[in-house]
């Protein structure tokens, strides 16, 4: 028997980092995936691994610890936090592949960590639904980040474009949102865990000016979601250049993220602006009618990635 999932990774087109002190944030769910598969060992060791990430795991499950045979511990750690939340002792073989950058801002950690819950489900035959999904894969990401906001959990969890409240209820956009985005990444990876902490302590030196634009930006999220709804394209794009802007100020910014934005906004991008936590990373760029010549200008110097929105979020199974 074969436990199999899948969930998507996501892009952040409002609200990243002001997120995380509870101002509202839209995300969507994007055509790349992260797969994972859990079958019966047929030793007593229990082996974690992936061909893609190159990385290979003999796990310890009575010590919780891990030896790690192959690879960075880096991704692990989201896994091994879902597999001692569920997994007994019995031993298995779990293999992940991922068509996911990683550290890039497009929610690697959390669509790993999705699918790994539930394929961890399927296997012990556990009862989940998609609620209870998504509030497990948030409490693994903030276990091993210190600090997470639900957002990425819930998008790779269900799909689809979303907008989250400021009182953390999430509704799905009833529009049919397919925007021309590209997206462009470089070869540094950020990490999520250290850049919200970051934040936070940028945030704790300087209250009375970066309180304020945390507000800002969630009123700038807030002024998104109905040009959204009203598809107002260059509106979209006037904000998501101020949301550069602030995220800018809290210091996430990198001079290749930067190279990518203003390249973008030079070949005819109307919008663009970092996605996800930055530090290196992603960005995405709003340009109709000029996809190619935004993707030719950024992959001068960094890497385009073609994706679009998906409603397809986690899928599970179990296989004899
Ligand atoms: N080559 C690698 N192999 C294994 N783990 C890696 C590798 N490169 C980075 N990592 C780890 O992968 C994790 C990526 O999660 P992180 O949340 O930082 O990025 P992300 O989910 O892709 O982006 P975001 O959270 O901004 O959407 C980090 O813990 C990082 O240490
Ligand atoms: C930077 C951040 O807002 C998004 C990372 O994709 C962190 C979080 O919401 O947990
Ligand atoms: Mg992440």
């Amino acid at each position: 028997m074969k436990a199999i999932a899948s969930a998507p990774a996501k892009m952040i087109l409002f609200g990243e980092h002001s997120v995380v002190y509870g101002e509202p944030a839209i995300a969507g769910a994007v055509n790349k995936r992260a797969y994972v598969e859990i079958k019966k060992s047929y030793n007593d060791k229990s082996i974690l691994k992936s061909y893609d990430l190159n990385f290979e795991v003999e796990l310890d499950t009575r010590n919780k610890s891990y030896i790690l045979k192959k690879g960075k511990p880096g991704i692990i750690r989201y896994i091994l936090e879902a597999f001692y939340r569920v997994h007994d002792h019995s031993p298995i073989v779990m293999t992940l592949s991922s068509e996911i950058p990683i550290g890039s801002g497009l929610g690697s950690s959390a669509a790993v960590t999705v699918a790994t819950l539930a394929a961890l489900y399927r296997y012990h035959n556990i009862r989940f639904n998609k609620k209870s999904l998504a509030h497990d894969a948030h409490m693994v990401e903030q276990a091993v980040q210190g600090v997470a906001s639900p957002l990425d959990t819930l998008v790779s969890t269900y799909g689809g474009l979303v907008y989250l409240s400021r009182n953390k209820t999430f509704e799905p956009f009833r529009v049919n949102f397919n925007a021309p985005f590209v997206v462009g990444y470089t070869n540094k990876h950020g990490n999520t865990g250290k850049m919200v902490k970051d934040v936070r302590s940028l945030k704790n030196r300087n209250s009375k000016v970066i309180n304020p634009v945390i507000t800002a930006m969630g009123n700038l999220t807030n002024y998104a979601k109905q040009a959204i709804l009203k598809q107002d394209y260059s509106k979209i794009g006037e904000l998501m250049n101020i949301n550069h802007g602030f995220l800018d100020v809290l210091g996430v910014n990198t001079v290749e993220l930067s190279r990518m934005v203003y390249a973008a906004r030079e070949c005819g991008a109307i919008g663009s602006k970092i996605t996800g936590a930055g530090g290196g990373g992603s960005i995405i760029a709003l340009c109709p009618g000029k996809s190619k010549e935004v993707a030719r200008g950024i992959a001068k110097e960094d890497n385009v990635l073609q994706v679009n929105f998906t409603k397809r979020g986690v899928s599970s199974r179990v296989r004899m």
